[in-house]
């Protein structure tokens, strides 16, 4: 009778906490979204040479598996150790014992719920891939929804893992600015997937946390209750999502920010002690649902009850930015004199190294470079009132089309030298980016510290150099069009193009 009364007793307390728990489907596997899951080619399976020795246990596959090294799983079928291979942790679900647990203010978290070791595999970070786009607009959509967690994190430069609706155990894992874990990135059979590693050894009933401020897209500001001495204040401060939100610019005398956040760059820098002018928080509907976002997180009690089918929703896609697409139409028009110079953003020349540019961005490291986007203080024009920074979306202007209209042969090699030196340039940026990468991302596998300021400067100082081509570049086509004779209009020979680049060329 007391042996039913407590087992009614357990099954309502689970019962209790099976309600409490957020609406959301538990997955072990990614699901994708925007794209099929990718198969492995046969000629992409990364082959080890460990050889299975029954005295070592580390012979199948661990530490020193060439694989392991490269945080790349064997492939079953493929891994000489066969069934004896310990490198297929992702694959095989191989996760640590964890428990949920209700914190305070926090929601909920994740325990250990037996020893961990430094460095031991806890769980998959499974969720739905989405597109970065994809991401943003979700993002924003939950926020206008007024839901207070935040579950997308970046899986690699175009895309992100959403555990809103459906996830793992792993999105319950809070942020500490003292992690005892941290996320690691592995390739299991030619697909990049998310996992949390120990990063020290813990102990059973641990609270599990890892730092945010890498990976996480939080669209919301949300003030951390972590309780570490050397806490940075808000959740994911140092993330994409976080620095786009808050973006901060100077325009000329006038420094502005979203909300006034003291942003600390690391536990050791100062607070930005500046203090900042607030932008009217009404002037934009996204800024808006930030802020309304923010004071709902500040009320840690509140709890989301939103249901995500809602679709009726009275937002735009963040994406709708009205100057993309925007097109110069050539030194005639009224676009200002540093469009004309500069006709492509550096960020959209090279979009692959958009992964770079905001890992760079998101260390301390080269935010006192002030790398990306935010490198310069530009001018109000080129920012919406929330801060963000508008895409200059231009054509380019063909420098041996402009070269055939002039007269002056001399004006014309100069064209075409500073255009190949602007080639030059752009290519080195490119391929110093395939360089630095795997530097970049060893770092982060390794830790979550700042990437290292050698790599931040040979980065900047090619952008810079990429930047200073596309100056002379511009500045010797305006200086010759202007102080050169032109050919007559029946001497011209504008090759190829249609009306929009003849046009285009008409000085
Ligand atoms: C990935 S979820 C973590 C699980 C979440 N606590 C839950 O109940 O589902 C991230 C959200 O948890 C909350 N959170 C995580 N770490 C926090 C922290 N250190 N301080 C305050 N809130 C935190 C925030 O609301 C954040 O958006």
């Amino acid at each position: 009778m007391n042996a039913n009364i407590e087992m009614m007793q357990i099954y309502s307390s689970l019962e209790l906490q099976i309600e409490e728990l957020p609406p959301y489907q538990h997955i072990r596997e990614n699901e994708f979204l925007s794209r099929k899951q990718r198969k492995q080619k046969e000629e992409d399976i990364a082959v080890c040479v460990c050889k299975l020795d029954a005295d070592i246990s580390e012979s199948a596959c661990g530490e020193r598996c060439l694989n392991v090294l490269t945080s790349t799983e064997c492939t079953p079928g493929y891994c000489p150790c066969e069934a004896h291979c310990k490198n297929q942790r992702f694959q095989k679900c191989e996760y640590a014992k964890t428990k949920l647990f209700k914190t305070e203010g926090r929601g909920w978290g994740l325990l250990s719920d037996e020893n961990i070791k430094a460095g031991q595999f806890i769980i998959e970070y499974c969720g739905e891939v989405i597109s970065w786009k994809e991401a943003r607009w979700r993002s924003h959509v939950y926020e206008t929804q007024g839901l207070k967690d935040a579950y997308i994190i970046c899986l690699n430069a175009a895309e992100s893992i959403d555990a809103t609706t459906k996830g793992s155990h792993a999105r319950f894992i809070n942020h500490s600015c003292q992690p005892n874990c941290e996320t690691r990135k592995w390739n299991v059979l030619g697909e990049i997937k998310v996992g949390i590693f120990a990063k020290q050894d813990i102990s059973v009933g641990t609270e599990l946390g890892y730092d945010y401020n890498f990976e996480w897209y939080g669209g919301a500001k949300v003030r951390c209750l972590c309780g570490a001495a050397n806490c940075s204040g808000f959740l994911g401060a140092k993330s994409r999502g976080f620095q786009e939100d808050t973006y901060v610019w100077e325009d000329d005398d006038d420094r502005y920010s979203v909300e006034k956040i003291p942003l600390y760059d690391s536990a050791e820098d100062e607070p930005s002690s500046k203090l900042l002018k607030s932008i009217d928080l009404s002037e934009s509907e996204y800024v808006g649902n930030v802020k309304n976002e923010y004071s709902m997180a500040m009320n840690g009690s509140v709890k989301c009850e939103h249901q995500l089918e809602s679709t009726s929703l009275d937002v735009q896609p963040l994406e709708s930015d009205p100057m993309e697409g925007a097109v110069m139409n050539g030194v005639k028009t009224e676009e200002s004199e540093e469009m004309k110079l500069y006709p492509q953003d550096a960020q959209q020349a090279f979009p692959q190294n958009n992964a770079m540019i905001s890992r760079i961005r998101s260390s301390s490291a080269c935010r006192n470079y002030r790398i990306g986007p935010s490198s310069s203080p530009r001018k109000k024009a080129q920012h919406y009132s929330n801060g963000k920074l508008k895409h200059l979306a231009q054509k380019q202007v063909d420098a041996k089309h402009v070269a055939e209209l002039l007269a002056s042969q001399e004006a014309q090699a100069e064209l075409l030298i500073n255009e190949e030196l602007r080639n030059d340039a752009t290519s080195h940026l490119s391929s110093l980016y395939n360089e630095i990468r795997p530097a970049i991302e060893e770092h982060e596998r390794d830790n979550q510290d700042n990437v290292a300021t050698c790599v931040a400067e040979k980065w900047i100082e090619a952008s810079c150099l990429k930047l200073k081509t596309e100056f002379d570049l511009y500045s010797s086509i305006i200086k010759n069009i202007v102080c050169t004779p032109r050919r007559m209009p029946d001497q011209a020979r504008p090759h190829g193009g249609g009306e929009n680049e003849v046009k285009y060329l008409e000085f």
